[in-house]
């Protein structure tokens, strides 16, 4: 886990943040620091309890244990104080079907106390703007498409500036065309400044529009950083091309690293025994193609590739290929969560 350093203003901020539902911990001792002016992916499989989370930062469930700061606010005590400044997008705004896409967001604004009516008509065209949704303003939302209900949902967190937006899953049940508006809409919300914060369960749509992710798996938060020091904190490998991969086993295992022939040590890597690699092809010629993992620095004893190949030509072992390789973040997250991404995009 990355920690975030003392100087970073954090918008978000839990600390052992647990919620029970009978014996199930769906949310088990989350500590999440969301730095100010990221995009912050939440991702983890389908009920590893994002949702969850996201309720006891807004409020809208008690936490059974631990504390929330949004905003650098004690929630929910200064909820009032704090909410104005966020916007939200959980589960989907219930829209008037037979209310056109303005008309729904000006009774959502007439309900807030906290902003001015007579700015209201402003900031309803100034929201629908800014999802790409002006055409249809006075369009009946019961002939929306998905997409459009999801940006007009969107847009209902914008009717006011905020400094926050929490969007849960706004992606989800969109058609690619959808998907690709919306994306581009959180990208441009951040490009204006605000600090948001989404769940995904697809790896590859935070990889495209965050900063900075968090992964949970089964309630807990298993890793967090940005998306560098994710793709950092996983374990690097090495590949080493021989035609002795009898004694380059027995010298890797020496030094404390154990190899296996023609497949990365991660499980369920992507192109799994590098099938498609150049090097595969060539591997009748030049010999086997062996992984191994190395010991992350961080575990005390690092072992320094030169030395690797080092000990390899010392033992005799003819070494026509050598390279450092860092996991991927797919697999990274694979390993982290025991699950497989979809992956599409
Ligand atoms: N109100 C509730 N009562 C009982 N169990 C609940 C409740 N809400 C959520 N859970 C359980 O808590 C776990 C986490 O659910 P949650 O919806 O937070 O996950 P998620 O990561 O958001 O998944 P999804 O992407 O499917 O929404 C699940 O096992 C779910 O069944």
């Amino acid at each position: 886990m990355t920690a975030v350093g003392p100087a970073t203003e954090l918008s978000i901020e839990t600390s052992g943040l647990s919620k029970r539902f009978g014996q199930q911990l769906a949310v088990d001792g989350v500590d999440l620091a969301v730095p100010k002016g990221a995009v912050f992916g939440f991702l983890g499989p389908n009920g590893s309890g994002k949702t969850t989370t996201i309720r006891l930062l807004l409020g809208l469930a008690a936490a059974t244990s631990g504390s929330v700061r949004l905003l650098g606010q004690e929630m929910p005590r200064q909820l009032h104080g704090v909410l104005p400044r966020v916007g939200a997008l959980v589960e989907g705004p219930a829209f008037y079907p037979f209310l056109s896409g303005a008309a729904n967001l000006h009774r959502f604004d007439a309900a807030d106390q906290h902003v001015p009516a007579a700015t209201r008509k402003a900031r309803v065209q100034s929201a629908l703007e800014q999802v790409g949704l002006s055409h249809a303003a006075d369009k009946k939302v019961r002939a929306y498409s998905l997409g459009m209900k999801q940006r007009l949902g969107i847009a209902n967190a914008l009717l006011a500036p905020r400094e926050l937006l929490v969007l849960d899953e706004p992606t989800n049940g969109l058609d690619p065309q959808g998907t690709r508006e919306v994306r581009n809409l959180v990208r441009s919300l951040a490009a204006d400044g605000a600090t948001v914060f989404v769940s995904s369960h697809l790896l590859a749509e935070v990889e495209q529009i965050c900063t900075h992710a968090a992964i949970m798996s089964a309630g807990r938060l298993v890793a967090q950083g940005t998306l560098a020091e994710l793709r950092k904190a996983g374990q690097a490998r090495i590949r080493v091309l021989t035609p002795d991969a009898g004694t380059a086993t027995q010298v890797l295992a020496r030094l404390g690293l154990s190899a296996a022939v023609d497949g990365p040590a991660a499980a369920g890597a992507p192109g799994g025994a590098m099938a498609g690699n150049p090097n595969s092809g060539s591997a009748d010629s030049d010999g086997e193609v062996l992984y191994a993992p190395l010991p992350a620095a961080a575990g005390g004893e690092a072992v320094a590739p030169e030395a690797v190949v080092a000990a390899l030509v010392a033992a005799g072992v003819r070494v026509r290929g050598f390279a450092t390789e860092q996991v991927s973040l797919e697999e990274r997250f694979v390993a982290l969560t025991g699950e497989g991404f979809d992956i599409v995009q």
